[in-house]
């Protein structure tokens, strides 16, 4: 018998309970144990869900939920807690969201630990931070051993699942060593006995199955320091302390978002302490062969669980083509070594289609196209009995049906956008002059003193502003009253700017929920989900809407707003853009053609926009690319094909104005390093990066590569609510101008400053502006 079986699930709850939850304890509104008592409730109806939807006893996931991030999780569990949160007299809870979001009390200041995207996800995780001589013990509440408890309570016999060893210590990043230091030979042989502790308490409470996420497995992660000879006694010695340790336990090794390839050695290595490997085969479909060939030759059987359902898109499985592929499976290992799973967890889809009244009502037709995370869960269970000779035959006519009404429906292609596609031409890709008299020319208009300050877009989303937005939407006041609240709010936000001294001006963005919804809403070829949220960081969620057909704009999406703002000062005023490559990488996109091609579908339609704005007399266009960095594939064999297509995109959308437009874009991410001759590519004539809660040395890339376009490294971390001092600033600042020419610096925070508060956001920008005021008297 094959089993049904998953991966994760998501933790924020249908309408996003568990986000206003958290923030309601952050806010002193619901006690400790109101916030334990909300989430458990939470877990319940998780766990209960999945186990209605036919998920097999003891492969539900636990220990998925998490009130912030689970690599933070499993760092707290383990003790990895780094100096300055354990020097702070506070309660562990406090101590674990000081470590997500910094702590600010009295005179006491701490920073939060960095984050970074997952993978190649719009998640972000909390990047473990060891020592040298660190430590690892037990937490005093173990948390994946007390939600294995509370479900058995409630009868689910779950799946624990555990950062993987070896993921966690290389995704960990560590303070006060060169680079030659080696995380593996060093930690592993600290870090064995506390997850033992774990597995055995695991194994005491019952657990059968443990699933550790090994998912480094899918990267290129030998190299000169990590040889394989390191990696594989690594794994080895792990692993066989693990089974030495607690053999009734059963191990799954989990991978996902891409191949595991050669990294397969690592996994035949410990093929005799493992019981399981779980690959992605939706993102990496020819992996199945040589692994099923591979677990085929290993001396000892064991199971191949296949991802078969998407766990990062919303479209329903071709279950027909599900079948064939678990049917491989089954024949080279056999029924009962075989486990139906979506392709990662299902962290990455919202939660359910059954609260889409919308889409239902309005596009049914799109509506019998999508699964959402529930409906996922249903599509493994339907997938298992079928292989297992259930007679589901209704459903999969059903879904037959689905799957062919979409291949053909008029509603997605119009031959007018795929012409404008292949009708693009190479001198759409360039601005034409080069930025050093582009410069010239901008600066005759613009005339910006040096080191000129900016903000990345957004001002405060106010409860007033969501408040108003949430009235006009139920029709309890008119779209004139709405309009002129939204410009009373601009103008106020332009007035703060000018205040603060800012050079470049922003007009907030209030009219915006989402940088990329606020697009799609204007595009034909997208519609919404009501409730279709995934996580994206801490309470932090995202609606990323769903992107199913040919993209048209049929009209300006910013202009009106735009030059409205530009009336209201005297400054230059920034038209904002989200780009095509961030539109596409924040929706949910087709999977019947090529990523690349519905991102020219999108460039297409940003660059009449740009176009636009300029002829409205727009002097300064930034277009967003926040996430360019995350679409990067994981596979450097992969990526250089990836930065093709992208900048492309990107050039694509602004390369349509005159020299004396001045083009900026901004990014997300520290890791630039990687793709740096891509951002050189963009030539835009200025870029902010989020750059500030990680090491200033990355900033070497910019000196070492010769870059010599304008560019603005966030001064201060815009994710964590504490204000940044003028010292702190100008001192970072000063260490920027070891790395970047003084003539190219732009001073500004990391990103958009939407999700503060304007009493955060007022010190911190008077704070940097004086920072600018300084550096121009001392250069
Ligand atoms: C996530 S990047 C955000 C960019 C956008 N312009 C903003 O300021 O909110
Ligand atoms: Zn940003």
């Amino acid at each position: 018998m094959v089993t049904a079986t998953n991966l994760g699930f998501g933790r924020i709850g249908i309408k996003r309970q568990l986000k206003f939850l958290v923030e309601k304890y952050w806010n002193g509104k619901v006690t400790y144990d109101e916030l334990i008592e909300g989430s458990k409730n939470l877990r319940a109806a998780h766990w209960t869900a999945q186990k209605e939807a036919g998920i097999a006893d003891g492969h539900i996931p636990s220990n998925d939920f998490s009130y912030y991030d689970h690599v933070l999780d499993n760092s707290f569990m383990i003790g990895a807690i780094p100096e300055r949160y354990q020097k702070l007299d506070i309660v562990p809870v406090e101590r674990y969201f000081a470590m997500a979001r910094g702590y600010q009390r009295d005179d006491i200041d701490v920073q939060a630990m960095e984050m970074k995207k997952w993978y190649d996800t719009n998640y972000h995780f909390i990047v473990p931070e060891l020592v040298e001589n660190q430590e690892f013990k037990l937490a005093y509440k173990v948390k994946a051993v007390d939600e294995f408890l509370e479900a058995k309570e409630l009868g689910i016999k779950t799946r624990p699942v555990l950062q993987g060893p070896i993921t966690y210590l290389l995704q960990a990043k560590v303070k006060g060593v060169d680079a030659s230091f080696n995380n593996l030979t060093h930690f592993v042989p600290r870090i064995i006995p506390v997850y033992v502790e774990i597995l055995k308490r695991l194994a005491d409470a019952g657990a059968e199955w443990i699933q550790f996420d090994e998912s480094y497995l899918v990267m290129d992660i030998v190299n000169e320091k990590y040889t394989k000879e390191i990696i594989q006694n690594a794994y080895q010695t792990v692993y066989k302390a693990f089974k030495e340790a607690v053999p009734s336990l059963k191990f799954l090794i989990a991978t996902y978002f891409d191949k595991v390839d050669s990294n397969i050695e690592f996994v035949e290595a410990i093929a005799n302490e493992i019981d399981g490997l779980h690959i992605d085969l939706v993102r990496a479909p020819q992996q199945l062969q040589p692994v099923v060939e591979k677990v085929k030759s290993f001396s000892k059987k064991i199971v191949l669980s296949v991802g078969v359902i998407d766990g990062r898109n919303i479209w329903k499985t071709d279950l027909s083509k599900a079948i064939k592929t678990v049917q491989v499976a089954i024949d080279a290992l056999g029924s009962e070594n075989v486990f139906v799973a979506p392709s990662c967890s299902l962290l990455h889809v919202p939660h359910t289609l059954s609260t889409e009244e919308n889409i239902k009502n309005n596009s049914p037709e799109v509506y019998d196209w999508l699964s959402f995370a529930v409906e996922k869960l249903d599509e493994i269970s339907t997938v298992a009995k079928a292989v297992n000779g259930e007679n589901v035959s209704e459903k999969l006519e059903a879904n037959q049906k689905s799957i062919n009404n979409r291949s053909t429906s008029p509603l997605i292609h119009k031959p007018e956008v795929k012409e404008a596609v292949k009708n693009v031409t190479p001198e759409m890709l360039t601005r034409g002059t080069p930025f050093a008299e582009r410069i010239v020319a901008q600066q005759k208009i613009l005339n910006l003193p040096k080191f000129p300050t900016t903000t990345i877009g957004s001002y405060p989303q106010s409860k007033e502003v969501r408040l108003t937005r949430q009235k006009f939407r139920k029709g309890e006041i008119t779209k004139e009253e709405y309009d002129q609240f939204i410009k009373d709010e601009t103008l106020r936000c332009i007035k703060k700017q000018e205040e603060y001294g800012l050079d470049v001006i922003v007009h907030g963005e209030f009219e915006r929920t989402d940088m990329v919804e606020f697009f799609g809403e204007k595009m034909e070829g997208y519609i919404f989900s009501q409730f279709g949220w995934v996580q994206s960081y801490g309470s932090r969620c995202v609606k990323p809407p769903i992107l199913y057909g040919d993209i048209v704009r049929p009209q300006p999406m910013t202009v009106e707003m735009i030059k409205y703002a530009q009336t209201c000062t005297e400054k230059p005023v920034k038209g904002m853009l989200t780009g095509p490559v961030t539109i596409l990488q924040w929706s949910f996109v087709r999977d019947d053609q090529p990523r690349s091609t519905t991102a020219y579908q999108l460039a297409l339609a940003i660059r009449k926009e740009v176009k636009d704005l300029e002829e409205a007399g727009i002097k300064v266009i930034q277009v967003d690319e926040a996430a360019l960095r995350e679409g990067l594939p994981l596979r450097k064999a992969d990526q250089d094909n990836y930065l093709q297509w992208a900048i492309d995109t990107f050039l694509l959308a602004t390369c349509c104005v005159k020299p004396t437009t001045q083009v900026h874009t901004h990014m997300c991410y520290s890791d630039f390093n990687d793709i740096f001759t891509s951002i050189k590519r963009m030539d835009t004539d200025a870029i902010t990066i989020e750059n500030s809660r990680s090491d200033l040395k990355l900033l070497n890339a910019f000196k070492q590569y010769g870059y010599t376009n304008g560019i603005g490294p966030g001064m201060y971390d815009i994710h964590s609510p504490r204000v940044p001092s003028y010292e702190e600033i100008l001192e970072r600042a000063r260490e920027t101008l070891k790395y970047i020419d003084s003539e190219l610096l732009w001073i500004n925070p990391d990103c958009g400053l939407k999700t503060r508060g304007w009493a955060e956001v007022e010190p911190s920008l008077k704070n940097l502006v004086q920072v600018a005021v300084t550096l121009r008297k001392e250069n």
